[in-house]
């Protein structure tokens, strides 16, 4: 039986709970689709801080190399905000691990779900006109992974893209494109940043190849606004690095709630981190009401994107489409509901087990 090497890293807050109903969706999908998993569990973070003394021990680093894919949580909060900056989880390991692995090309997948749209906080008759955004984030260079300095009195952190950086993101963008509704927005800051101007460059200089696909650029400011004005004028958003992480959370946002937005970090020889677009939520961490449905759409694109198992992929996708569909949601889609995280995972791993179908 076809079988496949997973690290499994759950991190940090919510990380362990929403990983454990992860684990239990791919298990039902393992069986109805007839292969195998072979999970790796390794600390991260500030798990791995507090076991061993560092975020990202060579065992987990080891751990990761030799599997097949990681599947990762999320990692940091409030226990370990004053360690010096280099030695706390987000950089230490996350950071680490996507620049060890060269994960440059992040793929944030928002979309309103056939009937959900009341989830957003966005009026009705904007939302009526619907909603599906791939958001394609630089994510292994930018003001992330520049030089940063820090005095008494000052701190500078620095922007800096090669060319090449943004040629192949942008070529992702286009190509993604292709494969859905022809458009492409870029995103920058080019009348103010150097390093926008090169961005803006560039993407047109790829735009020649793709003749098929109609490119817009965008001011990151007027983006985050014309998110909320009218999200269905926008087909795939490429962003740089730190644009790509604030309007991503915008989308989460708009579709309805931070657990709802998964994401594939994949590197050129498509070797891939899948992990929720948010983070360790410490103010909700231990209390069974993390929606782990960003985690389960995460262990989706890993079977697409890592394993190329689409009807796998497929399946867990319209299992939480019926999940949402039968309303069993945590309570940051509702909060009257007193629904639980496993709950949740159980009620998608059941629907993936009988093969019910979502409505739509
Ligand atoms: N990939 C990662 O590991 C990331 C880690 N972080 C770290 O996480 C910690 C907390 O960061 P925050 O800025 O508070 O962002 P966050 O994304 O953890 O939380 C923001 C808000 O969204 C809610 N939320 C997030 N995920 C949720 C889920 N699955 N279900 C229900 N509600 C959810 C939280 O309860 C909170 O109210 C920090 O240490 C931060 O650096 C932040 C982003 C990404
Ligand atoms: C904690 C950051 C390093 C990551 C982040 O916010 C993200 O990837 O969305
Ligand atoms: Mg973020």
């Amino acid at each position: 039986m076809k079988t496949y090497n997973i690290a499994v890293l759950a991190g940090d807050g919510i990380g362990p709970e929403v990983m454990a109903e992860a684990i239990k969706v791919l298990d039902a999908c393992a069986e109805r689709f007839e292969f195998a998993f072979n999970y790796r569990h390794a600390f991260v973070g500030g798990a791995a801080i507090d076991t061993v003394g560092e975020a990202l021990p060579p065992s987990t680093l080891a751990c990761c190399e030799q599997s097949d894919a990681i599947l990762f949580g999320s990692v940091g909060g409030p226990a370990w905000t004053h360690l010096p900056p280099d030695q706390q989880p987000e950089r230490a390991a996350l950071l680490k691990l996507r620049q060890h692995f060269d994960l440059f090309c992040n793929l944030r997948p928002a979309k309103f779900y056939q009937g959900f749209n009341h989830l957003s906080p966005l009026r009705s008759d904007i939302c009526a006109k619907g909603m599906d955004i791939l958001c394609l984030r630089e994510l292994t260079s930018g003001i992330y992974f520049g030089a940063k300095e820090r005095t008494a009195t000052a701190a500078s952190d620095t922007q800096t893209y090669q060319r090449d950086e943004i040629r192949r993101i942008a070529i992702k963008a286009f190509q993604a494109a292709q494969a859905r509704r022809q458009k492409v927005t870029s995103i920058d800051k080019a009348n103010v940043m150097a390093s926008g101007i090169l961005w803006r460059e560039v993407v047109n200089e790829i735009a020649q190849d793709f003749p098929d696909i109609s490119v817009e650029h965008m001011y990151v400011d007027n983006a985050a606004m014309q998110l909320i004005r009218d999200p269905s004028q926008f087909d795939v958003m490429l962003c740089d690095n730190l644009f790509g992480d604030i309007l991503s959370d915008e989308l989460a946002a708009i579709s309805g709630s931070m657990g709802l937005l998964p994401s594939a970090s994949i590197n050129s020889q498509g070797f891939g981190l899948y992990e929720p677009a948010g983070g360790s939520a410490p103010d909700i961490a231990g209390l069974s009401i993390a929606n782990p449905m960003a985690q389960i759409l995460s262990a989706a694109l890993m079977l697409r994107h890592s394993f190329a198992e689409e009807a796998a992929a497929s399946a867990i996708e319209n299992a939480v489409a019926a999940c949402l569909q039968t309303h069993c949601v945590t309570r940051d889609l509702d909060p009257n509901q007193t629904v639980s995280t496993a709950q949740v995972g159980d009620t998608i791993a059941q629907m993936i087990t009988e093969e019910v179908a979502a409505w739509a």
